[in-house]
């Protein structure tokens, strides 16, 4: 919880009102509609042409954009799109010298729409074959149109194959759950390379190699989905999965029939079953724990216990045996995985796995020469609120854009409403904090001809499914949620996020934005909150980092208000 002293907050709404009746003025944001649908193919292609021709002198940077030399046209679009809208800003009222000019970032007159839409692309200057994995596995890559890894599977691949334990941390949306699965399915599995003696004797053995942890059932299948499509429809039975709320006596038939190699499911679910004696884990190679910071919350304490103690730790092996403490992990590789890394998950990598290393997209290092007092992700550890605030930096995508207006209780639907219209957004997700009135949001938005639905945790699990499948295929056109969908869930065409709750805390909040923008797309993320809640997400913005601008609705326009200089410094310092 964030937590001010109580003149501040006085303060700060007193200037606020001020600035709002006043000094406020308002520009016209231009933002184009979305550009709907994005195809890999489309993407991928694109890069991989640049990529030939730059392949060579490009080794040491990241490729942007720009390095893709599509440079040019944007340039030409962004020349032309500039907007100096005094239509509009005559409209709100506002004088002609305190017009803000906007570029917009993509035209209608180049045809480069998907060049364009992806803005700040994380891809890496390589293929999925310069980073060693297996030739079946590149192939299948191929297949699913995968054939430029983003920067954080250039960085995190090569670690994982080398057997390192680590704590992969990157923005939202950034590609981490190929940067471990690619590793792991290149060493486990119908597709590893073939290897002579050693594959015979691993064919013969059977067991569970690898576990992935997610903390919602909409992760785990997310996760299974993607081991599926790489697996292909005839060795898909290697990857079971065992979340809560589906059938457990289906799950555990299903384990003794189909013999999976990997296993993706919740902490209770595979808790349970393993404390049943249905699950055995005790040779397993890999251990992931997706979401990480997340699954060391008080709900999995006892699950994750007892997942930690067991997943490749061979019987009868203690923390007192001959070799030393560390020995009793020394079978099983452990893969922490977030956008977001708080102490916590330092403190706890450090305990679980052996000599980890931090991986990052520009960056690979060792998790002990991070100390307490480090900076950069961690930061003191005599100040719990820094280090939540700390954990949060860095863990969204740079190209997304966030603005928050203010509304009265009554009115924050209508707006919600309104924003959608002058966003003219496609895919919306909205965050509330409660399950409860989720429900009246949708009556509401479907009263006025708005497709919605609520995904909540108290839905049965075939109603969760088939809520976020008509998401997906853009049957409904606002998924009313609350955290539960903030967390890994992968709806790439996702051009909106509201806040129509505050989120608790930066972290909660860089996971919820993190939910639009996912690689390199445009994202859009709105916070609407009430005039005595605006210091909060001033001081998100503080701890974020982020530029988070005020805006106002008019005309079916979204209009970037020009905040007081000093409030607006003030805030940002
Ligand atoms: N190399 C790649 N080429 C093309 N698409 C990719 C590549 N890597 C990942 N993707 C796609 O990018 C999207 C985002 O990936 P993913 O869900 O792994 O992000 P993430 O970093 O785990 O995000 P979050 O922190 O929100 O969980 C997915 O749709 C995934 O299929």
């Amino acid at each position: 919880m964030l937590s001010f002293p109580m003149e501040a907050v006085i303060g700060h709404t007193h200037r606020r009102l001020l600035a709002l009746t006043s000094t406020s003025f308002c520009s016209f944001h231009a933002i184009y509609p979305s550009l709907g649908r994005l195809s890999f193919h489309k993407r991928v292609g694109l890069h991989n042409n640049s990529l030939l021709k730059r392949r060579d002198d490009c080794d040491k940077e990241p490729l942007s954009l720009s390095s893709f030399a599509l440079n040019s046209d944007v340039e030409t679009s962004k020349k032309e799109n500039v907007f100096l809208l005094k239509k509009s800003n005559s409209a709100a009222g506002v004088s002609s010298d305190k017009i803000k000019t906007i570029k917009n970032s993509w035209t209608k007159t180049t045809g480069l729409k998907s060049a364009v839409e992806i803005e700040e692309a994380p891809f890496a200057p390589k293929s999925f074959f310069e980073l060693g994995l297996s030739s079946l596995l590149v192939k299948q890559l191929e297949k699913e149109g995968l054939t430029v890894p983003t920067e954080v599977q250039c960085a995190a691949i090569p670690v994982i194959s080398k057997k390192h334990d680590v704590v992969i941390q990157s923005y939202t949306g950034s590609g981490k759950t190929l940067a471990y699965l690619l590793p792991i399915l290149s060493m486990v599995g119908p597709l590893k390379e073939p290897n002579g003696e050693e594959e015979n004797q691993s064919n013969q053995k059977s067991g569970i190699e690898a576990i992935i942890v997610a903390p919602s059932r909409e992760l785990g299948m997310q996760i299974v989905r993607e081991v599926e499509r790489l697996l292909g429809p005839a060795l898909k039975r290697f990857v079971q999965q065992l979340v809560g709320g589906a059938n457990r006596s289906r799950q555990e038939e299903a384990l003794k029939k189909n013999k999976p190699l990997i296993v993706v499911g919740t902490p209770g679910r595979i808790a349970e079953i393993s404390a049943a004696g249905k699950l055995h884990t005790h040779g397993c190679r890999f251990l992931v724990l997706d979401e990480v910071d997340e699954l060391l919350s008080f709900n999995y304490r006892e699950d994750m216990h007892r997942i930690l103690e067991h997943v490749g730790r061979k019987p009868g092996a203690t923390s007192n045996g001959a070799l030393g403490p560390l020995a009793k992990w020394s079978e099983r590789q452990t893969i922490m995985v977030s956008a977001t890394v708080p102490f916590s998950v330092v403190r706890a990598a450090k305990s679980w796995g052996v000599n980890p290393l931090l991986v990052r997209a520009q960056s690979v290092v060792s998790l002990d020469s991070i100390s307490a007092s480090g900076v950069g992700l961690v930061a003191s550890a005599s100040s719990t609120k820094n280090l939540v605030t700390q954990a949060a930096v860095g863990s969204l995508p740079p190209g997304l854009k966030h603005y928050y207006c203010v509304a009265k209780a009554q009115h924050k639907i209508d707006t919600l409403r309104r924003c959608i219209h002058a966003l003219d957004a496609k895919m919306v997700i909205v965050f509330m904090n409660h399950s409860k009135p989720l429900k009246d949001l949708v009556f509401k938005l479907e009263a006025r001809g708005m497709k919605a639905a609520e995904l909540h945790g108290n839905l049965s699990k075939l109603s969760r499914t088939t809520t976020l499948k008509n998401f997906k295929d853009g049957d409904i056109r606002v998924l009313a949620t609350n955290e539960l969908s903030a967390r890994g869930l992968d709806v790439p065409e996702c051009d909106l996020a509201v806040n129509l709750d505050l989120p608790t805390d930066s972290v909660h909040y860089a996971h919820r934005a993190g939910r639009t923008g996912r690689l390199g797309r445009k994202g859009t993320v709105v916070t609407i909150c009430e005039e005595p809640e605006v210091f909060v997400v001033k001081k998100l913005r503080r701890q974020l980092g982020i530029g988070i601008q005020l805006c106002e609705l008019s005309e079916g326009k979204l209009l970037v208000c020009k905040e007081e200089e000093d409030e607006k410094s003030q805030s940002m310092s």
